[in-house]
């Protein structure tokens, strides 16, 4: 597939009146009208039926959907845009490069700039970039990783506007995780201060998936497959050596999405550990005493941020570049306290540790996370050239939205174990939760 070629064959045809449409300031994304309503053809407003968090919003809140409008309001032909990929490395991140760039050079668009390194590369003293064309990021999308490279930190607002005045550049795509998206927010808060006409659009990115108003993440169902790779092996070592227990840690700083998706895919997991659940060590023990008794084997699903209230009481965590809070490795902790429990009880236990955390994150993404970060690419362009700002491409109820930067930074998507799809998993975590009153295993 040629993304320039279905981009351009999409596209209104343009009439130099085309471009005498709303200022950008007119174009931005408002808070959308409390009724549900058509408000043209091409600015549907997709009003919520799940409303589950943060409940103190207002119900009646909707989203506006992405894609293109009647009128553009930049001229393409006489702007140059800018990408830019930060926090931690997602599968598709290179599929969302190339589809900006190809949907962006099929407008007519003049420059595309991809900064290398994250934020860091808008930076005064870290400025650096690359000119992307549909040579330079033609098979980029073979590999994992970001083209661009990525990194976390922080850079003043009023050094990223220079930069992007100083390349000319009148749309910034920001690819990145909440915290990316609250920098692209004080970004755009600093242009509109200074009346500069630049729109900032953002690409949810995170394999964790917890972002806001999102459905699903681009790169979530990949990690979910490659997880699930991951706990197969566990399966057999831990069938394979006399009460085996194989012990993998997954990735999921403040939610456990990935952990409990890769659960249910999988089949093989007995008890699933997950930050929104907190679990005693006790119980555990409990758990996984019963079950090799009775089966010989046990596999444990733990995502890093789980048991954090257990972590901070041997080692507070500490910060990263961006801020974001880190605990010791649960993983490790678990196997070293397990192992010390059966030594006491004298009862053999053969525990793997297995941590596939990076591996997840840095592959290419599957079929139908490609096909999603190609959608995601062109709806970023045709928004961004319609003069909105301020917001994401989000995906839900099965559409591409507009969200506002300020709704989804207002908190984290998390998992509510009473929601009918996860049942399972928390029947799963009965037992090491205290939730079982029997005290004995629900779902082993
Ligand atoms: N509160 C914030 N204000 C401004 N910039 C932020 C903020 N939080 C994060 N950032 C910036 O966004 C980038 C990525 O953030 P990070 O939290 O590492 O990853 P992610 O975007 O995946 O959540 C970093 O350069 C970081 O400094
Ligand atoms: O080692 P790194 O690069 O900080 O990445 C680890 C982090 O990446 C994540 O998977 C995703 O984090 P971001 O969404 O902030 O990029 C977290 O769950 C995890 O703590």
């Amino acid at each position: 597939m040629t993304t320039a070629t279905s981009a351009a064959r999409t596209l209104p045809k343009l009439e130099p009146a085309d471009f005498k449409i709303p200022t950008l300031g007119e174009c931005t994304f408002q808070t959308p009208p409390t009724k549900n309503e058509i408000v043209s053809e091409n600015e549907r407003i997709l009003y919520q039926s799940r409303f589950s968090s943060p409940s103190e919003l207002d119900p009646s809140l909707a989203f506006e959907v992405a894609g293109l409008r009647d009128h553009l309001f930049f001229d393409p032909h006489d702007i140059n845009v800018g990408i830019v990929t930060c926090g931690g490395l997602c599968p598709g991140l290179n599929d969302v490069i190339r589809s900006i760039t190809y949907s962006s050079l099929a407008y007519g668009v003049k420059k595309v700039y991809g900064f290398k390194f994250g934020y860091r590369g808008l930076s005064r003293q870290g400025r650096s970039y690359v000119l992307l064309d549909t040579k330079s990021v033609n098979t980029i999308h073979y590999l994992g990783g970001s083209f661009l490279g990525s990194s976390r930190g922080p850079v003043p607002p009023e050094e990223m506007v220079e930069t992007l005045k100083l390349l000319k550049i009148s749309v910034l795509f920001t690819i990145g995780g909440d915290g990316t998206q609250r920098g692209a927010m004080f970004l755009q808060d600093k242009i509109t201060e200074m009346g500069e006409k630049i729109s900032v659009i953002g690409i949810p990115k995170t394999i964790d998936n917890d972002i806001l108003y999102v459905d699903k993440t681009f790169g979530f169902d990949t990690a979910v497959e490659e997880a699930r790779e991951a706990l197969t092996c566990a399966h057999v070592e831990a069938k394979s050596a006399p009460h085996g227990l194989s012990i993998v840690k997954l990735m999921g700083r403040d939610s456990g999405f990935i952990s409990a998706k890769a659960t249910l895919a999988s089949g093989d997991v007995n008890i699933c550990l997950i930050p929104e659940e907190p679990f005693t060590l006790e119980a555990l023990f409990k758990v996984v005493e019963s079950r090799l008794l009775r089966q010989n084997h046990c596999v444990i699903v733990v995502a890093e941020g789980a048991g954090a209230e257990l972590m901070a009481k041997i080692q507070p965590p500490v910060k990263d570049a961006s801020g974001n809070l880190k605990g010791g490795d649960i993983g490790l902790f678990l196997k070293e306290q397990i192992q010390a429990h059966f030594k006491k009880l004298d009862m053999e236990c053969t525990t793997r540790y297995i941590d596939p955390s990076y591996t997840i994150r840095a592959c290419k993404p599957n079929a139908s996370d490609a096909a999603f970060c190609e959608e995601l690419g062109n709806k970023a362009v045709n928004s961004a050239l319609s003069g909105k700002t301020g917001c994401i491409v989000g995906f839900w109820n099965q559409q591409f939205t507009l969200v506002p930067f300020s709704l989804i930074t207002r908190g984290r998507k998390m998992i509510k174990l009473d929601e009918n799809m996860w049942s399972t998993v928390k029947a799963m975590t009965a037992d090491v939760t205290g939730r079982s009153e029997k005290g004995e295993a629900s779902c082993l």
